[in-house]
């Protein structure tokens, strides 16, 4: 039989990035990234030069679509593949990335009569304006007994698909009338790519509150959180769901011609993107728990039970794993807490000096940092730069560093942003094994694990886990290869599950970073600190909410 390979687009926060992968052996033949012309719209509309409100976090369509135009055919050429040897394609994508659309799958947003308006563009995952939104969620699942927030750790999150939608009916009614389907960006791609509306398992359950047995919440729960809402799942949010490792359709002769594909190439179901990262590092069996590590980290524990555990982001059956109950929950600024470091804070001679010696500033402050030993610093970071996104679930947290003093400099303070995002995970994993999720063994994959070697080390000594990092430099990529490959199915010599595929196609580096003794006793020391200013600023304390409150009142008042 001839060789085949499958293709992989990971659609990231601040790229996509796109790898054509060997069925049989897996690895990376080639892989290229094209950045988003638009970025993340935080303050101005393109265009119009519209003023966003707070937690506004916008992007526009057109730079998928150019992933798509650029990375795909780019792989195929560096790797030297001929399209017809592809024999499927998968999709990941941040989530909950969601987008109006109209009938024939056209986003709102590139229409002229709505492209001044806001709420007609994509909503990435951390716009966290509809913070409202999901509180009067929370309150009224509460109050009406309804049981399906237990799956979501007990608190739904601005991030969602029900909060965003409402906010688009509450604030924009012509937009939410106009749109004929509110869709996760990972599902419009592949509608893009085949012309069908499918929804993923993966996104509706974690994302939109979808059960495999139960479906979504009923009617009556939608009508009694607002009556324009009661037909919301059957109306904006309609679609068959269907399980990842699908075939969601083949590629469509328009997509093929985009893309240097060959028309009816199989495309399976998207999946979000940490999500692919599980079986991009090969890990399919209960127990094993994936650290996706970017612009912000996912933990992702399979089990072959289903519990509740405190401030989980969610649990889905099959939603990461055919078979297994996946487990998500994690940290909304990691990788962006470390840039915004850098890029807002550090003084102009940290950028210069950086410069001179050819590196960038976040490997300049980590080898200085590499050099300090740990609780030198004297300084304690509480990690919520973009709020908190588990335990406490609050997008009105913000970030704290304690212990500054004038001696203090710019390596010590990175050190302490690094820390306090690695105690922040050690706190999520003692809920999981708390609740009766055992953690066995740990990944790592994203960008981070390749970039940072203090930041890992940190991690390993934190928790007093050995970690292991997948190997492929584009995991989440390849495990959306992965999908393609179980999508196209044995008949086109693919697969036939996600686990038999990713047990052949993802491989471990042979090197792990494990627990230095001596730093793990500094640290458990630390993170109790670091927990009582969790518990004080988190769970008790109102600083933050008063903060948010006037900064609110003031921002508004400017406008
Ligand atoms: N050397 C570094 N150390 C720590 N963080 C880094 C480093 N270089 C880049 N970053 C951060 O990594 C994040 C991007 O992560 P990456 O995994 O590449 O993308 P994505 O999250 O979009 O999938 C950015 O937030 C950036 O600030
Ligand atoms: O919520 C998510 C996963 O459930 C987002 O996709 C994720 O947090 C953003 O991912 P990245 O850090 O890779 O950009």
């Amino acid at each position: 039989m001839e060789k085949r390979y499958v293709i992989g687009i990971d659609f990231g926060t601040e790229s996509g990035r796109v790898v054509i992968a060997d069925v049989e052996q897996g690895g990376e033949l080639a892989s290229h990234a094209t950045l988003y012309r638009h970025g993340t719209i935080v303050e101005r509309l393109p265009g119009s030069g519209k003023a966003l409100g707070q937690d506004w976090a916008l992007q526009h369509p057109d730079d998928y679509i150019e992933v798509l135009k650029q990375s795909v055919p780019e792989v195929l050429r560096v790797s030297g593949v001929r399209p017809a040897q592809v024999i499927g394609i998968g999709v990941d994508f941040t989530s909950c990335t969601i987008l109006p659309v109209d009938a024939q799958g056209q986003p709102l947003c590139v229409q002229e009569r709505y492209q001044d308006d806001p709420h007609a563009y994509v909503k990435l995952w951390k716009h966290h304006a509809a913070q409202e939104e999901a509180n009067r969620i929370n309150e009224w699942a509460k109050e009406s007994g309804e049981t399906f927030l237990a799956r979501y750790g007990g608190k739904s999150s601005s991030e969602w698909m029900v909060a965003k939608v409402w906010q688009v009916l509450n604030e924009a009614p012509e937009i939410y009338q106009a749109a004929y389907r509110f869709v996760e960006a990972g599902d419009w791609i592949v509608q893009q790519l085949t012309g069908n509306w499918v929804r993923s398992n993966c996104s509706a359950g974690y994302k939109s509150f979808w059960h495999k047995q139960d479906g979504y919440p009923s009617r009556q729960f939608f009508k009694q959180l607002d009556p324009r809402l009661e037909d919301l799942t059957d109306t904006k949010l309609a679609g068959d769901v269907l399980p990842l490792g699908s075939r969601a359709g083949e590629l469509s002769a328009e997509a093929a011609q985009l893309t240097g594909l060959c028309p009816g190439t199989a495309v399976a179901v998207a999946i979000i993107d940490a999500h692919a990262g599980v079986a991009g590092s090969g890990a399919v069996r209960s127990g094993q728990m994936v650290m996706a590590m970017g612009t912000s980290l996912c933990l992702l524990v399979l089990s072959h039970n289903e519990v509740s555990v405190e401030g989980v982001s969610g649990v889905v059956e099959d939603g990461m794993i055919t078979g297994l109950y996946g487990y998500e929950a994690g940290q909304p600024a990691v990788g962006d807490l470390f840039g915004w470091y850098c890029d807002q804070a550090v003084p102009g001679y940290v950028q210069e000096e950086a410069a001179k010696e050819g590196v960038s500033v976040h490997t300049w402050l980590e080898q200085r940092a590499a050099e300090l030993n740990p609780g030198q610093h004297g300084l304690l970071a509480v990690d919520w730069w973009n709020g908190n996104r588990s335990v406490l679930e609050d997008a009105d947290l913000s970030g704290l560093i304690v212990g500054l003093t004038l001696q203090t400099k710019p390596p010590e303070i990175y050190r302490a942003l690094l820390e306090s995002t690695a105690f922040g995970t050690r706190k999520i994993m003692e809920a999981f094994e708390e609740a009766g999720v055992p953690v066995n063994e740990i990944f790592a994959c994203g960008g981070l694990p390749k970039r940072n070697r203090l930041f890992m080390q940190i991690y390993a000594d934190v928790t007093g886990r050995e970690i292991k990092i997948a190997a492929a430099a584009e995991t989440t990529a390849l495990g959306a290869a992965i999908h393609g490959a179980v999508a196209a199915g044995t008949e086109r010599g693919g697969y036939p599950d996600l686990a038999a595929a990713a047990i052949q196609m993802a491989k471990v580096r042979e090197e792990t970073f494990r627990p230095i003794p001596e730093n793990v006793a500094v640290y458990d020391d630390l993170y109790r600190q670091y927990i009582r200013l969790h518990d004080v600023f988190g769970r008790g304390g109102l600083v933050m909410k008063e903060l948010k409150r006037i900064k609110r009142k003031q921002s508004n008042h400017s406008e």
